[in-house]
């Protein structure tokens, strides 16, 4: 191990990222990204085309892992070809089939009981009866059904497809509870039975690169932040990325049968409590065009504004929503006057919008038994300064918020270096140096008692009348 060098990869709805480290200790020697294409599905062969723009820092490695974006359904032929683009976790198309698959196979109880999660569009098993029912040429060429990041374990040099207990978790027809498949689901879903990939153990060595690095089983982008931060029981993850997370590692496995909470795995044996919602950091880009700012500019006119933005309140459901699940929702700009309608207080109103709709996610889950003792900010988002200043208050609590780093790529590459020493858990590096920020801070700020009327004013703009709700019938 000493000497020697680790890589993660990141693939993530927007780029991949790749960092490398030193595999006694985590310390980044090289770093590298490239952008994906946009949209909510993709030809796989995007991602590995991602890859290879990163390869010089790549193929540095002794060992690598990737995390990749959960959910996207890759649906293989027998030659291995994906028989269409893979349909991401933010496509919202396979609604009204999550609706009838949880109805048609024992209703949301038994679907939190057997999976861990009652599934919504995200989710793969809703995309393959989409695909049954709407490409049936497509569904019956499918012999396999992977993730983006088991197919990107495969390309990397896997002899066999494999996955791992995070991922699978995320699919509709495993079990985190059991640690098995459900072929059940699956074909109920496809309409006949399909290969899904070997769920490896947590660091197995699952093959080797055409370099010679050992390749770790890979895992779930969030799975892979929670095991790049080290979480420990009472951390509790708000990420801000493209989409916004709240995750907390837990050694009971969850069962929500409201649907709020999805009960994955984590990737080192445990679970993972999980609430997702589709809007996050492009909630500030979307704020910063509509403002002609810049997310510099955003987040100083967020900060210019008062708490709760002169009374305007943004309902930030611009992509539809899937926590709450309103896939048909689009976004609401309330409260307008001309007294009010300025940059600053539309600004603030999408910094309030974001972390607001981050307070409901970490609700849910203390609603399940997640008793956070601390609140860790990490994500695109959380570069924002206005995001971290407003933080506490929104949340009414301390935020801790780690320096700026690629931690689902960290914890790939932490569970590579694991996979490369073969020891029963993942190496011991030091916990990322991180800045507290209080509601103390907050009041230079003048936000401090804002928090509770900016929540009030959101939920009643969230729960509000039904034209603006955007759920299917
Ligand atoms: N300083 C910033 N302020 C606000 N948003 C930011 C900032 N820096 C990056 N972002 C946003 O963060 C997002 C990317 O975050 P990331 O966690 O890498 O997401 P993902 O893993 O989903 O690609 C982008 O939408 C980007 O616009
Ligand atoms: O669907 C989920 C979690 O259930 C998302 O968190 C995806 O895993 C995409 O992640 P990012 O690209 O936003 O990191």
């Amino acid at each position: 191990m000493a000497g020697s060098l680790v890589a993660g990869v990141d693939s993530s709805t927007q780029s991949t990222k790749v960092v490398l480290c030193r595999a006694e200790d985590g310390a980044v020697v090289a770093q590298a990204s490239a952008p994906h294409p946009g949209g909510t599905e993709c030809h796989p062969g995007h991602w590995w085309n991602a890859l290879r723009e990163v390869r010089e820092v790549l193929e540095r490695a002794d060992a690598v892992a990737v995390a990749a974006q959960q959910h996207g359904m890759v649906a293989l032929d027998g030659a291995g070809e994906a028989v269409r683009p893979a349909l991401l976790w933010n496509d919202t198309r396979s609604a009204p089939q999550a609706r009838a698959l949880v109805a048609e196979l024992g209703g949301a109880e038994s679907w939190a009981g057997r999976t861990g999660s009652v599934p919504v569009a995200s989710f793969t098993v809703t995309k393959l009866r989409w695909m049954a029912e709407n490409e049936p040429g497509n569904a019956r060429r499918t012999e396999r059904v992977m993730l983006p990041h088991d197919w990107l374990t495969l390309r990397l040099g896997a002899p066999e497809p494999v996955t791992d207990r995070g991922d699978a978790s995320g699919t509709g027809y495993w079990s985190p509870a059991s640690g098995a498949y459900l072929p059940d689901l699956l074909r109920a879903a496809l309409g006949h039975d399909a290969e899904p990939p070997r769920v490896a153990g947590p660091g197995e060595r699952v093959g080797e690169t055409a370099w010679g690095a050992a390749l770790g089983p890979g895992t779930g982008d969030n799975m892979g932040a929670a095991l790049g931060l080290g979480l420990r029981p009472g951390d509790v993850v708000v990420s801000i990325g493209t989409s916004g997370t709240a995750f907390a590692v837990s050694g009971e496995p969850a069962a929500d049968p409201s649907g709020l909470v999805a009960g994955f795995a984590d990737a080192t044996g445990r679970f993972l409590p999980l609430v997702c919602t589709l809007n996050a950091a492009r909630i500030l880009s979307a704020a910063a065009a509509m403002t002609g700012a810049t997310l510099a500019e955003l987040s100083a006119l967020a900060l210019a504004a008062e708490p709760g933005a002169g009374g305007v309140t943004l309902l930030p459901y611009l992509d539809g929503e899937r926590t709450p699940d309103r896939p048909g929702a689009t976004g609401v700009l309330a409260g307008l006057t001309t007294a009010n309608a300025t940059r600053e207080n539309v600004a603030r109103a999408a910094v309030e919008a974001l972390l607001c709709s981050l307070a409901d996610a970490v609700d849910h889950l203390a609603a399940q038994g997640v008793r956070p003792r601390r609140t860790l900010l990490i994500g695109g988002g959380a570069r924002s300064a206005a995001v971290r200043t407003l933080a506490p208050a929104i949340f009414g609590t301390p935020v801790t918020v780690p320096e700026p780093a690629e931690y689902v790529a960290l914890g790939a590459a932490r569970q590579a270096a694991w996979a490369l020493a073969g020891t029963p858990g993942p190496p011991a590096w030091p916990a990322p140096p991180a800045t507290e920020h209080a509601t103390e801070h907050a009041a230079e700020h003048a936000s401090d008692r804002a928090g509770p009327d900016v929540r009030a004013r959101y939920a009643a703009l969230r729960d509000s009348a039904p034209q603006i709700r955007g759920g299917f019938p």
